[in-house]
């Protein structure tokens, strides 16, 4: 039985090395990957770690140097003439600036691509009319892309990635340059298609916060190479990777100044509490437990700062909270909370009154 009968995958990525002329050193790597069909699947990566190169070369916009990329078994480096143009229509792609014609209608930008294929009229009208349905741009049909909004332009270049009906969409950073209302609502799209539709859905974006809210599994790379691979809520809750901590910054919520600030390295008075940094990355089930902490600590325990966060149904974060000592060491503290989080630190002392 073929790998893809068994595991459902979709896109094969095997020892995949991809140079370009004059490079010095190759933009992919040996990168081995297997993408599953129905999913959600986040590439992500500092600036230049090859997520559009790896991207491209699943419609075979790009060509592997070496290795091979399957798509449903069959080899995209393979392919030529008709099959090749069979390929790419299977596989739909939105981009960071829509890539539309100016000079044509909603309606005329999502059609092009029947009327290059000899699709007849009334058939287009047909597909077309239900695919500016379906991206909820019924009423702008008319309308020239100058006259739509990023969101909306993004909507036609989805309709338009569509028009094939693609078994996968690839995105390329397909809602950087939208606002933040735009892009929660081409996310809701484009999580709709893939449950409606059983879309195979590939994005790169430099953006956390879209990987956190649609994709099901994520893999990080860095200078061509896969570095970090699993579920979001996974690498989220746990990063292994320096490159994956880095980026997943942005979304962590920093100490206040204030707190950091007031937080002394030793204590300067006999009722100063300590400051404990409490861990919860989703796994286990273990999840921010203060009746638990307040048994294990007794009822000094102050809540200073600190949020949860639910990612595919494991909450994760932290909390910082201020222990009254009562005579207690550092270590003993540390022991009767030791079970309670996935990680403690200890960040410091405050006083009793902060
Ligand atoms: N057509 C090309 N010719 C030569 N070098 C290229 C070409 N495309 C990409 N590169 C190089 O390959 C490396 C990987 O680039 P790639 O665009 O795949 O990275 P990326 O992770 O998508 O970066 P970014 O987030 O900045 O878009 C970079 O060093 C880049 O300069």
């Amino acid at each position: 039985m073929s790998v893809f009968s068994e595991e459902k995958t979709h896109i094969l990525v095997s020892g995949l090395v991809k140079r370009y002329p004059g490079a010095q050193a190759p933009a992919i790597a040996g990168v081995d990957l297997a993408i599953r069909r129905g999913e959600i699947f986040g590439i992500i990566g500092r600036s230049g770690a090859g997520k559009s190169s790896l991207l491209r070369t699943f419609n075979r916009l790009e060509l592997p140097t070496e290795g091979s990329v399957q798509v449903a078994g069959q080899d995209v480096g393979s392919l030529t003439g008709a099959s090749l143009m069979q390929l790419r229509r299977r596989i739909g792609m939105i981009f960071q600036h829509f890539n539309l014609l100016s000079a044509k209608t909603a309606f005329g930008n999502v059609a092009l691509p029947l009327k290059v294929a000899g699709v007849g009229r009334d058939e287009i009208e047909r597909r077309v009319t239900e695919l500016l349905d379906l991206v909820g741009l019924a009423d702008k049909r008319d309308a020239y892309p100058a006259q739509l909004s990023g969101g909306q332009k993004q909507r036609v270049g989805i309709a338009r990635a569509l028009v094939h009906r693609p078994e996968i969409l690839l995105c390329d950073e397909a809602t950087s340059a939208l606002d933040p209302e735009s892009t929660d609502a081409i996310l809701t799209l484009l999580r709709d298609i893939n449950s409606r539709l059983g879309l195979t859905i590939v994005l790169i974006t430099h953006e956390m916060s879209v990987i956190h809210e649609i994709c099901h599994r994520v893999v990080v790379l860095d200078q061509g190479r896969v570095v970090e691979e699993g579920e979001v809520w996974n690498i989220f809750g746990a990063p292994q990777h320096d490159v994956t901590r880095a980026l997943l910054r942005t979304l962590q919520k920093t100490i206040p100044g204030d707190l950091r600030e007031g937080l002394l390295d030793q204590p300067q008075a006999s009722d100063d509490r300590l400051v404990l940094d409490l861990h919860y990355t989703g796994g286990q089930g273990r999840g921010p437990d203060l009746a638990g902490l307040v048994e294990a600590l007794g009822s000094g325990v102050e809540l200073l700062f600190g949020g949860i966060d639910r990612i595919q149904g494991h909450g994760q974060g932290h909390l910082l909270v201020a222990i009254e000592r009562r005579g207690r060491s550092d270590a003993d503290i540390l022991a009767r909370v030791q079970s309670l989080s996935d990680d403690v630190r200890k960040l410091g002392y405050v006083p009793d009154r902060i």
